[in-house]
């Protein structure tokens, strides 16, 4: 190892964050990649795949694995996305749990930096999230909450949306992890299939204004993805199931309007990330129970 090298020794590692549905851990992610890789959505519960975002520094790079919220399983759906969580965790250096600053530390928060201990590998790191949408003095009393949960090797305040204290964070996070060479190419920022991640897109613009119950119904998969020889345009063919067929025409909407406004949407955050234009067709279809059929869970992805 030469001087420079010992100096500032590069490390790379995996991250994942925990919390709460809806506490923030999607737009941390992606604030920190600096790109649109989780998706994010004001629904609790929205973020089913392990997604990876990386970001790269000259002093390391921070692998980031975000899971879905940690909660008590009520269907197999629930099931299956606690043994993701379970099987993440087991595996990544550092683990951040994500507490927002403007609500009080609940029973929900306890029972996950409890089920902490379970992860004895990987370092602990307290992470208050939000800290724009409360007051200095509420930011000061949550971080003194949170140090009486547990021991931690670090608490970190962090805003996403404001950009408050992401250097801070990615700097303190990089600190926690092992001495490694780079993990990834320096341009990759997601691992993550891109027809995963268009599938992602369009289930963010469904869920968006649709209501409560809808959000868990909702699956999409993609069945091509062609590139047109004879123009700059990508089409992309997605199936949209839902459980029940009055889902079906909530989704659609009177004479399809809802249905194309979504594919309205979806298409502009695609164009973004394929960087070219983008023809989309959605066909909406009934699985019923889905979430409920280990066939059929696994048949959409799951
Ligand atoms: N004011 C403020 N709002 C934020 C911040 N970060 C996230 N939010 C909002 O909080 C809501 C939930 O954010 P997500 O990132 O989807 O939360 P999540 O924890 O990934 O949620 P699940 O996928 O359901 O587990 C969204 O409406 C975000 O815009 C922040 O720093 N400040």
């Amino acid at each position: 190892m030469t001087s420079q090298e010992s100096a500032h020794p590069f490390r790379a590692g995996f991250v994942s964050f925990v919390g709460r549905p809806n506490v923030g851990k999607s737009t941390l992610t992606n604030a920190l990649v600096g790109e649109k890789v989780a998706i994010t959505s004001s629904k609790p519960q929205t973020t089913r795949r392990a997604i990876r975002g990386i970001v790269h520094r000259p002093q390391g790079q921070l692998i980031i694995v975000d899971t879905p919220g940690m909660h008590r399983p009520r269907t197999l759906l629930g099931e299956r996305l606690n043994s993701i969580v379970q099987d993440t965790l087991s595996d990544v250096d550092v683990i951040g749990f994500c507490v927002p600053a403007n609500e009080k530390i609940g029973p929900g928060d306890k029972y996950i930096s409890e089920q902490l201990d379970s992860f004895p590998r990987a370092k602990k790191v307290a992470i208050v999230t939000k800290i724009d949408a409360a007051s200095r003095p509420a930011v000061a009393e949550q971080l003194q909450a949170v140090s009486a949960l547990r021991e931690w090797d670090a608490i970190i305040p962090v805003s996403s949306t404001g950009q408050i204290q992401l250097d801070i964070i990615t700097d303190e996070l990089i600190k926690l992890m092992p001495l490694s060479e780079a993990l990834y190419p320096s341009d990759a920022t997601t691992d993550e299939a891109m027809e995963s991640r268009v599938g992602e897109l369009i289930r963010e613009a469904v869920l968006e204004g649709v209501e409560d119950e809808l959000p868990h119904s909702i699956a999409v998969t993609i069945d091509d993805m062609i590139e047109r020889e004879d123009k700059d345009l990508l089409e992309i063919y997605a199936n949209l199931f839902v459980e029940r067929d009055s889902q079906k025409g909530i989704i659609i909407g009177h004479k399809g309007e809802r249905l194309q406004d979504v594919g309205a949407r979806a298409r502009v955050q695609i164009e973004k990330l394929v960087g070219k234009q983008v023809f989309l067709s959605i066909r909406v279809k009934v699985a019923k129970d889905w979430q409920r059929d280990p066939k059929q869970l696994g048949r959409l992805g799951f």
